[in-house]
């Protein structure tokens, strides 16, 4: 089964359609990457495959399960907050500006959601952290707040946040490096090995 299908996506804002259409179709284990001109929708895209932005027409699946809508009668109707959140849960989602929580340390930052959603216990959660902090390279940074942290060390936090509610999909809004094949920066060995593990990547590159 293929993890992600845009099926005839449209998204406008008031009068200007971003989204005209956008069939696309992301095979398991696979890593596919969104280029296009400035301002032509690919965050826009992005976001609705995590139902940030609900599409104006069209759906989103995610490994099967359509975000943001349930089909009743043959008809679909909005998924209630709950499931809407239960299901952004299989895609995780590093952010441009990585919106770590500031007042978090590194550790904290990755702690977080499986604690409040997952209902992780603390020391459980500190174990899964400190394992994906390790793995992203920052073992020795995990009482750090983002402030103490270079951007792409910010970044790599993103990732083991996003990785510690176990997603199916991660979606990456951001690197221009990632298409350079000559550039192996710590934060594109991170997605490297995040393909090769047979994670289902969506990368956005502005
Ligand atoms: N919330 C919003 N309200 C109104 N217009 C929006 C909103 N979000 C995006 N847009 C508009 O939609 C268009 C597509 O924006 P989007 O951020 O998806 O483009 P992009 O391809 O990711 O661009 P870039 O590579 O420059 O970041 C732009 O014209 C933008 O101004």
């Amino acid at each position: 089964m293929s993890k992600v299908n845009s099926l005839n996506v449209h998204k406008s804002f008031d009068d200007l359609e971003v989204l005209k259409g956008i069939n696309l179709t992301v095979e398991d284990a696979t890593v596919v990457c969104l280029i296009g001109a400035s301002g032509s929708g690919k965050s826009t895209l992005l976001r609705c495959v995590n139902h940030l932005e609900t599409p104006t027409a069209g759906a989103i699946l995610v490994d099967g399960q359509m975000m943001g809508y349930n089909v009743k009668n043959d008809q679909l109707v909005e998924a209630s907050e709950k499931e809407i959140n239960k299901r952004r849960e299989s895609v995780g989602m590093v952010f441009q500006a990585f919106n770590l929580f500031c007042h978090m340390t590194a550790l904290e930052n990755v702690m977080h959601a499986p604690m409040r959603l997952k209902g992780l216990s603390k020391a459980k959660a500190r174990e899964k952290a400190t394992a994906l902090l390790e793995k992203v390279g920052l073992g020795d940074r995990l009482r750090n707040y983002p402030s103490q942290l270079s951007g792409g060390q910010q970044q790599r936090v993103a990732i083991a946040r996003a990785l510690a509610m176990d997603p199916k999909v991660m979606l990456f809004d951001e690197p221009t490096s990632a298409l350079d094949p000559e550039l192996v920066g710590e934060v594109l060995q991170v997605m490297r090995d995040l393909a090769d593990s047979g994670m289902t990547m969506v990368v956005v590159t502005h």
